[in-house]
């Protein structure tokens, strides 16, 4: 396989000169999260979505998730692009000051594409217990601080749309937002569309809970995970997150 060298994004130490709109939205309702338009200047925004386009086009490993009925797989560093930025300190740092989130911890990502007519999911808070690990030769985890004890819980997960072209309501493939895992995938409090450049970020809670929805254009997204350890989790939350995963065990995707 080969990818382009990054033009742009030669080592993402700095994400300022990329980042286009500064205006982000916080909403409250039905648990924290971020909104934002317009977040990569366009040049990088072309870049991403050549990049991702590359990875569809020359790599045979992408699967499929019959669970979540998309096509993806991880980003791994240096290979690829400047899909690189997904998995760099700086974006690790980014959203770790903005929600809060203490080292150790970890960040992975990896590309999704849900095809026309790719079922919907269900509300689920991301919350289930992982063993991460940085071996040898890996290179589609990233680990900050010290060694993790134990397993780790997703602590932010951030979704970036991007080379879909023009969206208008009734081409679904939205993520919606839920007060329950036991609403109806239909009804949600509120929905963000996969308009491309958008970005919705939250941190994982035993509330946080989300869904893809249903859709008539084909949808890609970028999605990446900051984890922290179960240990530093627990103390926030308590184990009502680990329960209703070990009760429920609908809480995982
Ligand atoms: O693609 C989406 O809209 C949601 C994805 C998601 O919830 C997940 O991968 O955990
Ligand atoms: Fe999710």
């Amino acid at each position: 396989m080969t990818m382009p060298e990054p033009r742009t994004l030669q080592a993402v130490n700095d994400l300022q000169p990329l980042l286009q709109a500064r205006r982000w939205r916080w909403r409250a309702t039905p648990f924290p999260h971020i909104v934002a338009e317009n977040v990569f200047v366009p040049d990088v925004q072309e870049e991403l979505a050549r990049d991702f386009r590359t990875l569809y086009d020359q790599r045979t490993t992408a699967g499929y998730n019959t669970q979540h009925d998309f096509l993806g797989t991880s980003l791994i560093s240096t290979q690829c692009g400047s899909l690189e930025v997904f998995i760099s300190p700086a974006w690790y740092a980014l959203f770790t000051r903005l929600f809060g989130i203490n080292e150790p911890g970890f960040l992975t990502a990896g590309v999704h594409r849900h095809r026309p007519g790719s079922r919907n999911g269900f509300p689920h808070n991301d919350i289930f217990p992982e063993r991460l690990d940085v071996g040898p030769g890996r290179g589609d985890v990233l680990r900050f601080g010290g060694p993790v004890a134990g397993k780790s819980v997703r602590a932010v997960a951030i979704l970036y749309y991007l080379n879909n072209g023009p969206w208008a309501p009734g081409d679904g493939g939205e993520t919606s937002l839920y007060w329950d895992w036991k609403d109806g995938v239909d009804t949600p409090v509120d929905s963000v569309p996969p308009r491309d450049n958008t970005l919705f970020a939250f941190s994982c809670n035993p509330h946080s809970y989300h869904s893809f929805r249903t859709n008539r254009k084909r949808r890609d997204s970028v999605i990446s995970f900051v984890y922290r350890g179960v240990d530093d989790y627990v103390q926030l939350w308590g184990d009502e997150g680990l329960r209703q995963y070990a009760e429920y065990g609908r809480h995982h995707a």
